[in-house]
């Protein structure tokens, strides 16, 4: 799914109204859905309080309060009593209801928490161009304290839907946000999303053309997607069909990290699946993954990564940074041309030895926000961290995938996809390794590397979702994510 920019939104809206739907349609539509929402979901809640603003979010606000009161729930509306300057669209709605008495209108100030009240916040949307002032700072810290539901309509304000906010912002904080058509790229960021609550993406019909042709850099990864990437296996195939996978890690008490990728290659579809450890690994990897070939390397660590013909090498996982390691790890980079999947210790010895220029052209490298800083510097945010990474994926030519709530895959020619499955449950040591060995595994199946990224960074989330429902988030484990990447393809068919 593209994301695309406020400005851009704006662009469609007026595209889809070009087609001959007016803007008053366009704003029925778009409430209609939330309140079709918000009564399938708070049946039970008789008070709805309305928050609305003076531009068309507010005008959203006002419509959802005719459609709620007609479906016989209590409804009141506020807003700023001393602001007379409304869209037009907002104000040929709040006109409509002016006329029924049945809904009251309020100054902000006059607010009184209701019991078994919801608070639907309708005070700007993607419009919002500048700080707020103290006002609506004090009414959201106000909201923000009540004990009630509270619902966003198209992006929570406060939040900018394209960039960071300022540290002292104020940002009404939503159970959950009804957005039109698109995520916003805030919704994607931690220091954003947190703000959110649950989001639903609701299809108002913009224009179909007009979002075809967008340019966009930036995607969320949804099933449609997935669908066009996923290449089911073919019967009349053997071993050599699905390639060579060749995972490299483990040291003396980290031998489990580097056993997690080789399983998690084998069980994404690895053709054939071999493993360089050092000897200290043998007997625990060759007893539980005998599907894999062992190939030792030192003693209790590896002092030694052989190249070996048409394989895809994932590198990392358990490696520690012993000196021979180090050197065993550059040796291999200078005389390695083809892609790579390089992760934890792997990218620690990188930066350490300032070796970013040895990582092959086309490989993948997949740190999490620390090992982001080592390797490329320090930034403040998320979406500054996000746009030195693409500055980097280009630079170097690599795939950068960068680990976090949600985990981004950026291309060397810079695009940039969200993925929105996982959860806080892997959040564990040893969810890195597995996201290792399933893109190995892709690799050498022959998928495209930006859609091996793509499909592997879902197919992990995906997995995750799948054991946090089996096992929950606190006890499942990165094994038990394993176990369910196959019930991931089995629901993929
Ligand atoms: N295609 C879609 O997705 C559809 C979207 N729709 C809805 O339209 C919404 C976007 O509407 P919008 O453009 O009118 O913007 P909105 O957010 O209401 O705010 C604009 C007002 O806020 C003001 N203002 C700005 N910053 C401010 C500040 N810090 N403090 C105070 N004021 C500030 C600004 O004032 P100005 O800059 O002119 O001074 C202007 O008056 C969108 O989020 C969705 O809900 C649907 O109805 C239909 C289909
Ligand atoms: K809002």
């Amino acid at each position: 799914m593209k994301i695309l920019s406020s400005s851009q939104i704006k662009e469609c809206d007026s595209a889809t109204i070009e087609k001959g739907i007016s803007s008053i349609s366009l704003m029925e539509n778009a409430a209609k859905k939330c309140a079709n929402w918000i009564v399938d979901n708070f049946k039970s809640n008789q008070n709805f309080s309305i928050f609305a603003g003076n531009g068309n979010n507010g005008g959203d606000g006002f419509v959802i309060a005719r459609m709620l009161y007609e479906k016989g729930f209590d409804v009141e509306v506020f807003i700023d009593e001393n602001n007379s300057k409304f869209s037009e669209d907002a104000k040929i709605n709040l006109n409509k209801i002016k006329l029924i008495s049945g809904i009251t209108i309020k100054d902000y100030s006059e607010f009184d928490n209701r019991d078994n009240s919801v608070i639907i916040d309708a005070l700007f949307g993607y419009g919002l161009n500048r700080e707020l002032s103290d006002d609506f700072k004090n009414l959201i810290e106000n909201l923000n304290q009540i004990q009630a539901s509270k619902i966003s309509i198209d992006i929570p304000t406060g939040l900018f839907a394209d960039r960071m906010i300022n540290k002292n912002a104020a940002v009404f904080k939503a159970d959950f946000t009804l957005t039109f058509q698109f995520y916003k790229k805030s919704f994607l960021h931690p220091e954003t999303e947190k703000f959110c609550g649950k989001i639903i993406v609701l299809d108002i019909d913009l224009d179909e053309d007009f979002i075809n042709e967008a340019e966009t850099d930036y995607f969320v990864i949804d099933e449609i997607l997935i669908k066009k990437i996923y290449k089911p296996r073919e019967e009349f195939s053997h071993k050599g069909t699905y390639g060579k996978s060749v995972l490299v890690g483990g040291s003396y008490g980290k031998i489990g990290a580097v056993l997690m990728s080789t399983l998690s290659a084998l069980k994404t579809g690895s053709g054939l699946t071999f493993t360089i450890a050092p000897k200290c690994g043998n007997i625990i990897l060759q007893s539980q993954v005998p599907e894999a070939m062992f190939i030792d390397s030192g003693e209790n660590h590896i002092n030694e990564i052989e190249i070996q013909d048409k394989a895809i090498y994932g590198i990392g996982p358990g490696l520690g940074k012993e000196i021979e390691t180090q050197k065993a790890l550059l040796e291999f980079l200078e005389n390695y041309r083809n892609s790579v999947v390089l992760d934890a210790d792997a990218l620690n010895i990188i930066a350490e030895n300032q070796k970013l220029n040895l990582i092959p052209k086309h490989s993948v490298i997949t740190p999490h926000p620390l090992e982001f800083e080592r390797l490329f510097g320090k930034t403040e945010n998320s979406f500054e961290r996000l746009e030195l990474a693409k500055q980097k994926a280009e630079e170097l030519q690599i795939f950068i995938i960068l680990k976090d709530h949600h985990t981004v895959v950026i291309t060397p020619n810079q695009k940039v996809f969200y993925n929105i499955t996982g959860n806080s449950g892997m959040a564990k040591g040893g969810s890195g390794d597995v996201l290792t060995g399933i893109l190995t595994s892709l690799i050498s199946q022959k998928y495209d590397i930006e859609k091996a990224c793509v499909f592997g960074v879902w197919l992990h989330g995906k997995a995750g979702d799948f054991a946090a429902v089996e096992f929950s988030k606190e006890a499942m484990l990165p094994t038990d994510l394993i176990n369910h990447i196959s019930t991931v393809f089995k629901h993929s068919r």
